[in-house]
């Protein structure tokens, strides 16, 4: 596939890091989808249906699909830092106390690579731990958990790979998730791109991991300027940790921080604003005029010494720290087709660009997509009923790991 490395939203795509949804989404039941961040519980097999064709649509392109089900135990069976990392992030001592947390991570141990990577990304039912696990009498969570419990959450939203990593530049940058339901994700992606042979030399962006900072706010508008969300999920901490972090290593010279509502329905930069071409981008209309400060750095200031000015609209904003003389905005539609989701759940703006100008979206976005066709923008359009229901489009559900660099 090249180099790793990713600079833009839009140059053509070369690598993705998908992950296959698998039974980790039959966890999913009316009593937890709401915790567990799904709308209604999908049809697993539909879904994986979909999301074959999806990863069939990049093959046909060039793309090199990487799966995350494939990679993690390739990792582990490679690094044994990598499963103590794994398990660690997977046993916690307040949840189950500290003898049977002890038991289960000798258990873990034990398993082989295959079998460690499908508990950490299914998780674990108490039913199915094996029989003689805290039988003795020194666990009371053993004896007293409720019956839906588990003794490790599934991870259910781990197919939105976007959003626990990102890459900037030639490095990778592992998030940090703002809700409980998805914060163990990234323990998974920093094995992958920390500990696979594939990644090695590669290095890491963004340590601090403080705030949270979710990959699907995070839109490389240009090399060196990049929108950062700031909502449901990115912290105001967060982007400042990021872009300090971005300044220090020279990934980037300008972060703007883009207001949008506190509320699911808007939950990421991405979901609400993507680049569609190197001068174009598909938003949601409430955008344009987002509240959008923009953080550089103090001319001879030290590294970590920021500057922020603002607010101003995001549209105009973005567009002059582009230098683009002129951004072309396509509104998203209020599309029909998304069932009862919200009117922008249809996720129109969540495109996937695999070169300047050629998107995937879904293909219920049909009022979008023609705005889209309609400047010209090819739209590769994927089924995405089921994929739809954890909210989240073609873009979520990737992370770019190489991307050629847009013609100067
Ligand atoms: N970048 C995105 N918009 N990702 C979609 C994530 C969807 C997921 N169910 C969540 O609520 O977190």
């Amino acid at each position: 596939m090249g180099e790793f490395g990713v600079s833009s939203e839009v140059g053509t795509l070369r690598g993705v890091l998908l992950h296959r949804p698998g039974a980790e989404l039959s966890r999913l039941t009316e009593a937890n989808r709401d915790r567990l961040l799904f709308d209604v519980v999908p049809s697993l097999s539909e879904m994986r249906a979909e999301h074959d064709a999806f990863a069939q649509v990049l093959r046909e392109r060039g793309v090199e699909v990487l799966l995350l089900g494939d990679l993690l135990p390739q990792a582990i069976e490679h690094s044994g830092a990598a499963r103590i990392q794994g398990i660690s992030a997977a046993v916690s001592d307040r949840r189950l106390g500290p003898p049977l947390a002890a038991e289960v991570s000798a258990y873990l141990r034990g398993l082989a690579p295959a079998d460690l990577a499908r508990v950490l990304i299914e998780g674990l039912a108490f039913d199915e731990l094996p029989g003689e696990i805290g039988t003795s009498a020194t666990s009371l969570v053993r004896f007293m958990h409720a019956e839906t419990d588990f003794v490790i959450d599934p991870l259910p939203n781990l197919m939105f790979t976007r959003d626990s990593s990102f890459w900037v530049g030639d490095r990778f940058a592992i998030t940090r998730l703002a809700f409980a339901a998805r914060s163990r994700e990234t323990s998974l992606t920093d094995i992958v791109f920390a500990h696979h042979p594939l990644f090695l030399g590669t290095r890491r962006a963004y340590e601090s991991r403080t705030a949270p900072v979710e990959g699907g706010d995070v839109v490389l508008l240009a090399p060196g300027v990049v929108a950062v969300g700031v909502g449901e999920r990115t912290t105001p901490a967060g982007v400042e940790a990021l872009a300090r972090s971005l300044f220090r290593d020279e990934l980037a010279h300008t972060v703007l921080a883009v207001g949008i509502a506190q509320s699911r329905a808007y939950m990421h930069l991405g979901t609400m604003a993507t680049m569609v071409d190197t001068d174009a981008m598909v938003m949601n209309p409430q955008m344009r005029c987002a509240p959008t400060f923009t953080v550089s750095r103090v001319a001879g200031g030290g590294p970590d010494d920021l500057t922020v000015t603002g607010p101003t609209e995001f549209a105009d904003v973005a567009s002059r720290a582009m230098g683009l003389a002129r951004l072309r905005v396509i509104d998203t539609a209020l599309d029909a087709g998304a069932g009862d989701l919200p009117v922008y759940g249809a996720d129109g703006s969540n495109t996937l660009a695999v070169s300047p100008g050629v998107v995937i979206a879904y293909a219920h976005a049909t009022e979008t997509n023609r705005r889209l066709r309609d400047v010209g923008i090819e739209v590769l359009e994927i089924a995405g009923g089921e994929l739809a229901t954890g909210r989240g489009g073609p873009r979520c559900l990737a992370c770019p790991v190489s991307r050629a660099a847009i013609p100067a």
